[in-house]
């Protein structure tokens, strides 16, 4: 258990490179006890930002700390952050064993830690294998264990789920997750929310280098508008039964009634209330992905929908608020 001061603090930090402002005026925390998804999509600055954080480049302005200090100040950094940014980069010929025990040494912790981290990501089998021989997943996992070597308080991971099967996905969720609820910090990017919506806590969302959101994953589908499809015999009497108890409603194509900002157990009581029947009723599901596709203004390419719909800003046109008081953070646009 660590004592829950592993804190990331980031604050205006901005990066160009040349007349390319890859990161503009960033600024978020990332607490202990959580795991903080750090989401944007290709390009939008999260590479650079982690590699300031990580004290690897230095910022045009603002500042990142750890704990309160700059990363390069730390005095024993392999044992506040261990960080993942490249699962490539091993050498082929060595085996993972071999490999955690020559970081071991550079660490000056003891070989027994290179066993430890193999079990804790489950490379246990393979821990005599050369590395050349390794999927990318495995590589992950080698990264991951790499990182854990010095046992540390924080994980910075940069995109840790490229290259995992669904069942590697399953395992790094619950591996993170279990991090965090030791008091621990993770802040971990990826440019996929489905991806990381089952194991963040906290959401960062970063577009062209500026954030967009910056909040509890659970606030940010609270703040969207819900909606409970209905089907019934009588919709104009749940018309008006659900605009005496102050909800909006709006009829769609296919002849059921949206019930706006409420949920289907209060629609259903509602109409249980006044003896009218329902033949079907459903919350809709808020799809995140499309919010982020809303939150990113378009930058999210891998977020283009099957043909059916459409992003509600257009070109020229000024984006959506994002939600609540978590909104823009920076006047930079989406
Ligand atoms: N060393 C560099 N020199 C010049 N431009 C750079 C450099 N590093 C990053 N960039 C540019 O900065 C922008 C942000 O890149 P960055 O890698 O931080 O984004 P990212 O969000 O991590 O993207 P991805 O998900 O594709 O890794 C990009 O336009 C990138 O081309």
């Amino acid at each position: 258990m660590h004592d829950g001061s592993g804190r990331i603090h980031v604050q205006g930090l901005s990066k160009s490179f040349g007349q390319l402002p890859a990161v503009q005026n960033l600024s978020f925390t990332a607490h202990p006890g959580m795991v903080t998804g750090f989401l944007g999509p290709n390009g939008a600055g999260k590479t650079t930002a982690l590699r300031m954080i990580l004290g690897l480049i230095q910022p045009t302005s603002g500042t990142a700390t750890i704990n309160g200090l700059p990363f390069a100040e730390l005095s024993n950094p392999a044992g506040v952050v261990g960080a993942v940014l490249d699962a490539h980069g091993f050498h082929p010929s060595r085996t993972a064993h071999h490999h955690l025990r020559c970081y071991a040494a550079a660490m000056n912790v003891p070989d027994e830690q290179a066993e430890r981290a193999l079990d804790l990501v489950g490379l246990k089998i393979a821990a005599n294998r050369k590395v050349g021989s390794f999927s990318l997943g495995m590589r992950q996992r080698l990264a991951l264990a790499t990182a854990l070597m010095g046992d540390p308080q924080i994980l910075v991971l940069d995109e840790p789920a490229n290259g995992l099967d669904p069942e590697g996905i399953a395992w790094l969720r619950e591996f993170l997750k279990a991090f965090a609820a030791s008091g621990r910090t993770v802040l971990m990017s990826s440019h996929f929310l489905r991806e990381i919506e089952h194991t963040v806590d906290r959401l960062v969302i970063v577009s062209h280098g500026c954030n967009v959101y910056d909040g509890y994953l659970d606030e940010l589908r609270a703040e969207q508008s819900s909606r409970t499809l209905v089907q019934t015999p009588d919709p104009q009497q749940l018309t008006v039964e659900a605009q005496d108890a102050g909800f909006g409603v709006e009829y769609l194509p296919d002849g059921r009634l949206a019930v706006l900002g409420t949920d289907s157990q209060t629609v259903a009581d509602l109409a249980a209330a006044r003896g009218i029947a329902l033949y079907g009723v459903q919350d809709e599901r808020i799809d995140l992905e499309h919010l982020f596709f809303q939150l990113t203004h378009g930058q999210y390419s891998g977020a283009q929908p099957h043909g059916a719909w459409v992003p509600p800003v257009g070109p020229g046109q000024q984006p959506l608020p994002p939600p609540g008081q978590h909104g823009p953070t920076s006047s930079g646009g989406l």
